[in-house]
């Protein structure tokens, strides 16, 4: 639409922009809010994030909906409509304006002039009219509007079946060759392309959508998902339409893209059960997600995980003729609480099919496991985190490369060390050596009260390490400072021929110094 115009702007915007600055992709979303967020707005926003895409919003009606229905609509006065079209397209750079939910023909008459004042790259029209609840979201006096002015500038109209049935006046589509000539004649009315959805098709096997650029038909197909969770597909589908365009992609690999998002998302989030009505919402942030659902309850780090820390070291294990994956599997039947792969001498390939099997065991135990220095393991299994030393990769580093949901710690023996874990976005500090170890060549103790120094100057829980066992781990934790949350054991567990019994018995201690602390 309009794009000299739009070109134009873009060389104005060029030559007073800063190009060192990264232009994001945008789009507008011009839509109604769904309280329930499984549609409108509200999927809108999260299927443009999950595309990598910048989504501003104009809202055009609040909607009260849940998965029951639509209890109550109220729609925004047009003149407020026009306020945030103004307030968005005068400012920001949109690539591309996406249409939901317009309530009324005023509504659509102020878009219309909007669109006129500041052409964009693109405009994408959902004709939303009745939510798949059957509620009615824009009655039949918008549909001239749409026909006649809106329509003909879009670069792609996505009408449902009762949709496109609305916007010819009324006959029902049934099946495939009826959503063909219902995308013929809504060509007609001057859009650029056509899809008509056929996610509401009657008896069909497949998800089937026709596309129409008014040359060709194309038939998109996906396989149906059996759910429940159907809640804002045609929103979530337009929506990634524009978040591709918005990236330059052309219309039909764009539409292709957002077909198979949708389906890979209901696919993801075919068992949730979000609400008690008939259509519930489905998850569009699958990609982040699926690490938080990868990762030990959600990703929420407990301090009281570090209670009883195992940590592996491969010599030891192999001295006593045993994988790293069964004494793991000991440590955790014992009531290791969490586990750390410190695995120096071990081959990377070796190291990280060890850790996969180890990740395996402990994620169906609910126990949080960390690598040791090695990010590129922790990356490669998808370790719940990382534990490094002042001398490995620094801690904020290791936060950029695993993000938020990750746990990680920090060796650290003095106050100053333990302060910079915590700014550096650290989960916990290990403090040692309290005693000394063989374990760690020439590392120098810090003793209890080096220990209890670090803790009352740290911010973040304490693990003390080295040294430590069965026979005085209740002198460590009798320091009694609120953050020492546990010990972190090598030699006491692994050193030994049963794993089982000695992490057992640590356990007993613990607790029983523990509860004399409290
Ligand atoms: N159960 C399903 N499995 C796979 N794809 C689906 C399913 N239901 C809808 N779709 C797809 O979701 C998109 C939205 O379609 P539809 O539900 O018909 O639109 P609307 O939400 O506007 O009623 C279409 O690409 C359609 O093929
Ligand atoms: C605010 C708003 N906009 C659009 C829809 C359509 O979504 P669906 O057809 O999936 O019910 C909706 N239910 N609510
Ligand atoms: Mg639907």
């Amino acid at each position: 639409m309009q794009e000299d115009k739009a070109a134009m702007r873009e060389d104005e915007a060029s030559m007073t922009n800063d190009f060192s600055k990264l232009k994001v992709p945008h789009v507008l979303t011009v839509a109604g809010s769904d309280s329930g967020a499984g549609a409108g707005i509200q999927a809108d926003l999260k299927a443009c994030a999950a595309r990598g895409v910048y989504c501003s919003t104009v809202i055009t009606a609040v909607t009260a909906q849940n998965t029951v229905g639509v209890q109550g609509v109220n729609i925004v006065p047009e003149e407020f409509v026009a306020e945030q079209l103004k307030s968005v397209l005068s400012d920001m750079r949109v690539d591309v304006v996406k249409t939901g939910m317009l309530p009324s023909i005023g509504i659509v008459k102020v878009l219309l002039e909007s669109l006129k004042e500041f052409p964009v790259r693109a405009l994408v029209v959902d004709p939303v009219m009745v939510s798949t609840s059957g509620d009615v979201l824009a009655g039949p006096s918008i549909l001239t509007g749409l026909r006649e002015e809106l329509l003909p500038l879009a670069d792609i109209v996505t009408p449902n079946l009762k949709e496109a049935a609305a916007l010819l006046g009324g006959k029902q589509l049934e099946t495939v060759a009826d959503m063909r000539s219902a995308a013929k004649l809504i060509h007609n009315m001057g859009p650029r392309n056509v899809l008509v959805k056929g996610g509401d098709l009657p008896a069909s096997v497949d998800a089937i959508d026709i596309f129409f650029d008014g040359d060709d038909f194309y038939e998109l197909r996906s396989s149906r998902i059996e759910t429940r969770n159907t809640h804002g597909t045609g929103c979530t589908l337009a929506s990634c339409i524009a978040a591709e365009l918005a990236k330059g992609s052309p219309v039909l690999l764009a539409v292709k893209v957002a077909k198979c998002f949708v389906e890979t998302a209901l696919d993801y989030s075919k068992d949730i059960v979000i609400g008690n009505g008939p259509q519930g919402p489905f998850d569009h942030l699958l990609r982040l997600k699926n690490n938080a659902h990868n990762c030990y309850r959600h990703g929420v780090f407990n301090p009281s995980d570090l209670f009883l820390y195992a940590v592996t070291d491969s010599g030891m294990n192999k001295r006593w003729g045993r994988s790293i994956m069964d004494a793991v599997k000991a440590a955790i039947e014992g009531g290791a609480t969490i586990v750390q792969l410190r695995e120096k001498d071990a081959e990377t390939r070796d190291f990280l099919e060890a850790a996969k099997a180890c990740l395996a065991i402990c994620r169906s135990n609910g126990v949080p496991l960390l690598i040791n220095d090695r990010i590129d393991v922790a990356l490669a299994c998808d370790a719940d985190g990382m534990h490094v030393g002042q001398s490995d990769m620094p801690a904020r580093v290791v936060r950029t490369l695993l993000g938020p949901e990750k746990i990680i710690g920090v060796s650290c023996k003095t106050p100053e060390q333990a302060q910079r874990a915590w700014i550096d976005g650290a989960n916990y500090i290990g403090c040692g050596g309290v005693y000394s170890t063989n374990t760690k060549a020439n590392n120098p103790t810090v003793g209890l009260d080096g220990l209890k120094t670090v803790c009352l100057a740290s911010k973040l829980p304490v693990v003390a390490i080295g040294g430590i066992g069965v026979s005085n781990a209740c002198s460590v934790m009798e320091i009694g400072v609120p953050n020492l949350k546990g010990v972190a054991v090598v030699s006491a567990l692994f050193d030994r021929e049963c794993v089982l019994t000695e992490t057992q018995k640590l356990h007993a201690v613990l607790t029983e110094a523990t509860s004399i602390v409290r």
